[in-house]
């Protein structure tokens, strides 16, 4: 596959367990249309609800470990075509394969943790006085619906789609309207390991596919990975069904590097904590506060590092950063960069438009990582989501200062903080008011630990043990096993 000459020409939307066609939408890679699609409307949502309902009457039906085996073989199917699945996700979003790949590994490690859980869910059995007892059964919710943002396409339908049909639920997945193509190979590797047709469904198209599927009377629950602002509206369309819903939302989170850290990790954990996918990671820590005595050579050796950052052909081995997702959000990144030097802040590197030599790249939408400094906490560039490779220094001289102003925000997704003092580490982490915090690392995402935010930043958790409560609702059952003492 290469970059000047992919093409999609299957249809991209997927019901009862086959691709179906519709015409008109174009997402782009590198400035080109790669495929094109109509929305689903009302009537294609009603039928891939439709589909769901059917197939969740058999999935439903099986034992935990009948589940287990099927997804422990769709584990195995992304396992074995991982380059290829990683190649369309690298046409399909822009970022470097490398990474692509380790989303790809995430996203099939992810069907096999569920894969294990499927097999040992189970209520409890509670003794209650005179031989009489009750019991709690764990049942799935019924059609689940999965929306997606664009920045990790087949590793969130992978996080959304796994625990659900773990439960035994069926789930329609809608995609961003960017990136359509990798949930296809997803509902067809479920498809080829043995979910009944219909179980897993994906339907494309923006804002009125997905608030169709949300107000939908047959779906259960909403899981919806997006912005803040979609997500009020998610959660304001399920209230109005009594449906439960998780909601993974932006962020803007602090990195906080104490001067007593390791220097090497922390300045490489400062470039995870910004760089992947091109700075489009909800839980990017943007605000990297550093504590004085150490800011200079931090910052020194943060720029150096990011100025080796190589830049490119998303599908070349040795490349780390391709081009942003569309041009008007690489104009929107750029005009935080503009807007931070017109409030102050100097650009130590980068924020601007990159144009690569080879020629089939001309059209695409690079920047440069950028680093700024003289950064305040009242700017735009430290209070917003920028959602791009804009990381921004900011130093601060006592622990109780830097927790204070790490907090002051309205997101809570993420934190991180780097010290040798492990003391210092767990109360810090105490006191973040984030869901995921990480000590001497950043970015990483092993599917073992519940992710999720704290505020503005959402609600519910993805992966983990825990995740299994929002797919699934639990039945008391009361057993009398004397006679009934009556009231009347
Ligand atoms: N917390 C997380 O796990 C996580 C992960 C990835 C991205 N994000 C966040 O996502 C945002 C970027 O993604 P985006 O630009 O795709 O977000 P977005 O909110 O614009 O869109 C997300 C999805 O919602 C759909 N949508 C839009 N309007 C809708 C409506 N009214 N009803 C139903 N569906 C609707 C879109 O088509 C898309 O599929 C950032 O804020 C980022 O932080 C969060
Ligand atoms: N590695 C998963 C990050 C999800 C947020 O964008």
């Amino acid at each position: 596959m290469s970059t000047s000459t992919f093409v999609v020409s299957q249809p991209l939307n997927y019901r009862g367990g086959a691709r179906f066609e519709l015409k008109l939408m174009f997402p782009l890679f590198i400035g080109r249309v790669i495929a094109t699609f109509t929305c689903s409307g009302e009537k294609e949502v009603n039928l891939a609800v439709q589909n769901a309902k059917a197939a969740f009457k058999i999935w439903s039906q099986k034992s935990g470990m009948e589940r287990c085996r099927i997804l422990l073989e769709a584990a195995r199917i992304i396992r074995e075509r991982k380059d290829e699945i990683a190649t369309m996700e690298c046409i399909n979003n822009g970022k470097s394969i490398f990474e692509a790949r380790l989303d790809i590994d995430i996203s099939w490690q992810c069907l096999e943790y569920y894969a294990g859980l499927a097999a040992s869910m189970a209520g409890e059995h509670i003794q209650l006085p005179g031989g009489s007892f009750g019991y709690t059964r764990r049942e799935p919710l019924g059609v689940c619906v999965g929306i997606g943002a664009w920045n990790y396409p087949f590793q969130i339908a992978s996080w959304k789609s796994a625990p659900a049909l773990a439960c035994g639920n069926a789930m329609v997945f809608k995609p961003s309207p960017f990136t359509p193509v990798s949930a296809l190979l997803l509902a067809e590797i479920y498809t080829e390991a043995g979910v009944p047709p219909g179980l897993f469904n994906v339907v494309q198209g923006g804002a009125a596919t997905g608030q169709f599927l949300c107000q939908h009377p047959d779906v259960a629950k909403v899981s919806f990975t997006g912005s803040v602002p979609t997500g009020m509206k998610i959660m304001e369309m399920s209230a109005k069904g009594i449906k439960p819903v998780t909601l993974e939302l932006g962020g803007k989170s602090p990195l906080i590097i104490f001067s007593d850290c390791d220097m090497n990790n922390a300045v490489k954990g400062a470039l995870m904590a910004n760089f992947l996918t091109q700075g489009q990671v909800c839980c990017n820590g943007t605000r990297v506060f550093v504590q004085k005595e150490i800011l200079d050579k931090f910052t020194e050796e943060v720029v150096k590092q990011t100025q080796r950052i190589k830049i490119g052909d998303p599908l070349l081995e040795d490349t780390r950063m391709g081009p942003l997702i569309n041009r008007p959000h690489l104009e929107r990144v750029l005009g935080f960069v503009k807007v931070a030097k017109e409030q102050g802040a100097k650009v130590l590197c980068g924020g601007d438009m990159y144009v690569p030599e080879d020629p089939k790249l001309k059209d695409g939408y690079y920047m440069r990582p950028c680093i700024l400094t003289n950064c305040r906490d009242d700017m735009t560039c430290v209070k917003e989501e920028i959602f791009g490779p804009v990381m921004s220094i900011l130093s601060f001289d006592t622990e109780a200062e830097v927790l204070e102003r790490a907090n002051d925000t309205t997101f809570g997704l993420a934190a991180g903080v780097f010290t040798r003092d492990i003391q210092r580490a767990h109360r810090v982490v105490a006191e973040l008011q984030a869901g995921t915090c990480f000590i001497n690392n950043y970015n990483i995402s092993p599917v073992e630990l519940p992710f999720g935010g704290y505020k503005k930043s959402g609600f519910g958790r993805e992966n983990g043990r825990v995740t299994i409560e929002y797919y699934s609702q639990l039945k008391t059952v009361c057993v009398e096993m004397g006679d009934v003492e009556s009231a009347f």
